[in-house]
């Protein structure tokens, strides 16, 4: 493929056809999953799901209320049927939560049914962007900056085991999504 910026319609269309699992995004809170995951669907022309929000509609809660009510652990098993069962629909982009591919069953169950991309952001970018909304109950729980850098340093190595690794930095959310696309494209 040549230069992202220079993606043709035919090399997108090509590209999407290559790409025969589900594109599973992790990464820290802030990284990006979300927001640039619904582009790299839209560019791929196919579907997007998001776990936090699909936990939500289950549970019909949102991501904070299920921390407070029931605590983490209860969350974390929610996590992982919620994932399971996105990989075994099959679709085309799926942001997760920040800490679902730190579980070591959804993390084998990605690694062998879809293709990780670690969104990996420097820490400053993640506090700056994580502290325009108050809906993260981890980060809620003291200095949101020591909180980023203590769950990088356990979480970075794990994150590191996907199969591509995207730095993101501060960019344009459509940069971003045609670096992703990119780092795949090299990959396959
Ligand atoms: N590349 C980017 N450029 C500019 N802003 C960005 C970029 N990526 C994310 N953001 C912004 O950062 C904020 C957090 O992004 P987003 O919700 O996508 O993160 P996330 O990885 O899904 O986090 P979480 O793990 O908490 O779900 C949003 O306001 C989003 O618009
Ligand atoms: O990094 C995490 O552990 C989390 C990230 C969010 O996406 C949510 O899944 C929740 O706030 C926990
Ligand atoms: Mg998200």
């Amino acid at each position: 493929m040549t230069q992202a910026s220079e993606i043709t319609p035919a090399e997108m269309a090509a590209l999407a056809r290559r790409i025969d699992r589900p594109v599973v995004l992790v990464g820290l809170m802030g990284s990006g999953k979300s927001t640039v995951g619904r582009r790299v669907a839209t560019m791929l022309e196919t579907d997007f799901v998001d776990s936090d929000e699909e936990i939500e509609h289950a549970a019909q809660m949102s991501v904070s209320e299920i921390f407070n009510d029931f605590g983490e652990e209860y969350f974390r098993d929610g996590e992982r049927r919620v994932i399971a069962r996105l990989i075994e629909e099959g679709h085309g982009v799926i942001a997760t939560g920040g800490g679902a591919f730190i579980d070591p069953e959804t993390r084998a169950l990605i690694l062998s049914n879809a293709i990780a991309v670690w969104l990996d952001c420097d820490i400053d970018i993640l506090v700056q962007r994580t502290g325009k909304r108050n809906d993260r109950p981890l980060l809620a729980q003291g200095n949101p900056r020591e909180i980023l850098t203590n769950l990088s340093k356990i979480r970075n190595p794990i994150y590191g085991e996907a199969q591509v690794r995207v730095e993101t930095g501060i960019a344009p959310h459509h940069r971003t999504a045609l670096s992703i696309l990119e780092a795949i494209d090299r990959w396959l």
